[in-house]
């Protein structure tokens, strides 16, 4: 059983704020992902979770102990790391009892529990090999394993998949969202990769300049974005924001931005009632769809259609967009404002 609750969180490096008033509880057995720019406090945020850190100011809590006075080892956490850092001259069998072998767990539970965390993991075959004799993915495996045989009641994660080439990290992304299912724990998960987050979360916070920006779940979080920042950094390839947005006949308040994600974007070949026209930029292939890039005299507008598309570049075309569909966000503060406000 592991709640993490934050409350009012604060980091100061000097001058600097790394983390401001952050408050959170992530659920028992929850998949929690912090996503945000480099340099948002992801990081940090976890490091004082973990008790690598200590907080400047404010408080947390597993399941209503208070825990910011304890050192790291004595916080019920196993943490997995960027770097996986494995000894290298050790099996993987060895690796992944290692932390249990310092804890002088008896041998036959470590053998038990490792041999658990190797099949859930799939690397069975891999127990007597040396991280050398490992790819990748493999070694991030062990990297896992190592975590999760320490029996934690949280287990934080600090961007593991970063070090790996794009194929095997959307692998990697399925089998870590399958684990969380199995081992039924809380897992606190940072990345700065929007999709990772989307694909592997229940609950995303977002943040930006050590403030939480927005929490929520994936779908909330992309379809009703709190603030302009969350819209332009959740979403690939991201929100249109329209300055002209009048001439698609939408009406605007004078205080207000529009944004549209690409796939509520219409393109046609030939003129449609409320369409604007424009020439096409650039068409990028994404498999099923495209990614087309219309030029529409003030400003670039992306929009994702389904494949063929076959107007080629400089050619006419007359652009829509799904009225139901679009954000408004404040001028001022870029707050989200009601739809139709
Ligand atoms: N030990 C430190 N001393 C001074 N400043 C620090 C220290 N650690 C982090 N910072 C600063 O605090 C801010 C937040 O850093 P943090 O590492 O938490 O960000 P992050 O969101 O994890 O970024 P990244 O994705 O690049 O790892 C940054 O501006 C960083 O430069």
């Amino acid at each position: 059983m592991a709640e993490v609750r934050i409350e009012g969180l604060r980091k100061d490096f000097g001058k600097a704020t790394a983390v401001d008033e952050l408050t959170l509880t992530v659920r028992d057995r929850e998949f929690l992902t912090l996503v945000g720019p480099s340099g948002c406090g992801k990081s940090t945020t976890l490091r004082m979770i973990c008790g690598l850190e200590r907080a400047t100011s404010g408080q947390i809590y597993f399941d209503d102990q208070a825990v910011g006075h304890l050192p790291a080892n004595k916080r019920d956490i196993a943490m997995v790391f960027q770097s996986y850092a494995l000894y290298p001259h050790r099996t993987v069998e060895q690796n992944i009892g290692f932390a249990l072998k310092m804890m002088r767990v008896p041998r036959k539970t470590i053998d038990g529990k490792v041999h658990a965390a190797a099949k859930a993991l799939g690397i069975l075959d891999l127990l007597d090999r040396k991280p050398r004799e490992l790819s990748g993915g493999q070694r991030q495996r062990v990297a896992l394993g190592r975590a999760i045989v320490r029996d934690a009641g949280a287990y934080l994660l600090d961007e593991p998949l970063s070090n790996l080439d794009a194929q095997l990290r959307v692998h990697m992304r399925a089998e870590i969202k399958r684990l969380h299912a199995e081992v039924a724990r809380t897992f606190i998960y940072v990345t700065h990769d929007q999709v990772e987050a989307m694909t592997m979360s229940d609950r995303i916070a977002v943040l930006s300049d050590g403030r939480l920006q927005q929490c929520g779940t994936p779908e909330e979080i992309y379809e009703r974005p709190a603030n302009r920042f969350v819209a332009a950094f959740m979403g690939s390839p991201p929100m249109n924001f329209l300055s002209g947005a009048r001439r698609f006949g939408v009406s605007v308040p004078d205080d207000a931005e529009v944004g549209i994600r690409p796939e509520h974007v219409r393109i046609s070949p030939t003129f449609v009632d409320g369409y604007v026209p424009g020439r096409v930029f650039v068409a990028e292939l994404l498999g099923a769809d495209v990614l087309v890039t219309v030029d529409v005299g003030d400003e670039l507008i992306k929009a994702r259609v389904p494949a063929p598309f076959d107007a080629g570049v400089d050619s006419t075309v007359y652009v829509g967009i799904d009225p139901a569909k679009i954000h408004m966000f404040a001028a001022a503060d870029g707050r989200a404002l009601p739809r139709g406000a």
